[in-house]
C-alpha cells in the first residue's frame, strides 16, 4: 500500500543484499519524462495503470533486482501474475492509521489529492488488502518498527539462494 515503505525498505534491502534497486514509479517517470502526478492529470488513472503494467512487465524480467512497485500495482491481474511468477513478493503490511500518519503531509501522490485523504487511504487499503495477500509470498508487519529491523526480518525469511554469497567469508 502507498506509505507502507516499499521505496524506503526496498532500497535498504537491496543495499544489504548487494543487489540493484529499482523503483517502478521512478522508472516510469524517467521513461515518460514527467512526474506520476502529470501522467494522472493527462491520461487519468487508466492511462497510468497501462504504463505501469508495461514497466512491471519489463522489470520483472530483470534478474536479481529488488523492485519496489507502486501500491496500486496489484490492481491488474497481469501484474499480480507476473510479480508472483517471476519474483518473491513481500507484502509490507501497515494499518490505515499508521499509513495516514506517514502520508498526511504528502503532496505528490495523486490519489491522495482529495477532500478526505485519510478516508481514501482506509478505503483503498480495505479494497486492496485481499489482493496484497493473494500476491504475497511473505508478509512483514510494518508498524512502528525501525526500517533496519524490517529489513532484517525480511532477510531472515528469504530462501538461502537469494542471500549474498558468503563463500569469501569462510575459512
Ligand atoms: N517502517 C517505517 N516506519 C516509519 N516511517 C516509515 C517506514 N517506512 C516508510 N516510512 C516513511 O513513510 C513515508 C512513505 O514511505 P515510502 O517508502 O515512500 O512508501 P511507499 O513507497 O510504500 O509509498 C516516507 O516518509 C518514509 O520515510
Ligand atoms: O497506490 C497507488 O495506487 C499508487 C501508489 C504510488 O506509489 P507508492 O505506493 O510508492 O506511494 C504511485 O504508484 C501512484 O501514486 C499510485
Ligand atoms: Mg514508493
Amino acid at each position: 500500500m502507498m506509505g507502507s515503505g516499499k521505496t524506503t525498505v526496498g532500497r535498504r534491502l537491496a543495499a544489504r543484499l548487494g543487489r540493484r534497486f529499482v523503483d517502478a514509479d521512478k522508472e516510469l517517470e524517467s521513461r515518460c519524462g514527467v512526474p506520476i502526478a502529470t501522467i494522472f492529470e493527462l491520461e487519468g488513472e487508466d492511462g497510468f495503470r497501462r504504463r505501469e503494467a508495461a514497466v512491471i512487465d519489463a522489470l520483472t524480467r530483470e534478474p536479481g533486482i529488488v523492485l519496489a512497485t507502486g501500491g496500486g500495482a496489484v490492481l491488474l491481474p497481469e501484474n499480480r501474475e507476473r510479480l508472483r511468477d517471476r519474483g518473491l513478493v513481500v507484502f509490507l503490511r501497515a494499518g490505515a492509521a499508521e499509513l495516514w500518519q506517514r502520508l498526511k503531509r504528502d503532496r505528490v501522490r495523486p490519489l491522495l489529492r482529495t477532500e478526505n485523504p485519510r478516508q481514501r487511504i482506509a478505503d483503498l487499503l480495505a479494497a486492496r488488502e485481499p489482493l496484497y495477500r493473494e500476491v504475497a509470498h511473505l508478509t512483514v508487519t510494518s508498524g512502528r518498527a525501525p526500517i533496519d529491523a524490517l529489513v532484517a526480518d525480511i532477510i531472515g525469511r528469504l530462501p538461502e539462494a537469494m542471500l549474498p554469497d558468503r563463500a569469501e567469508d569462510s575459512p
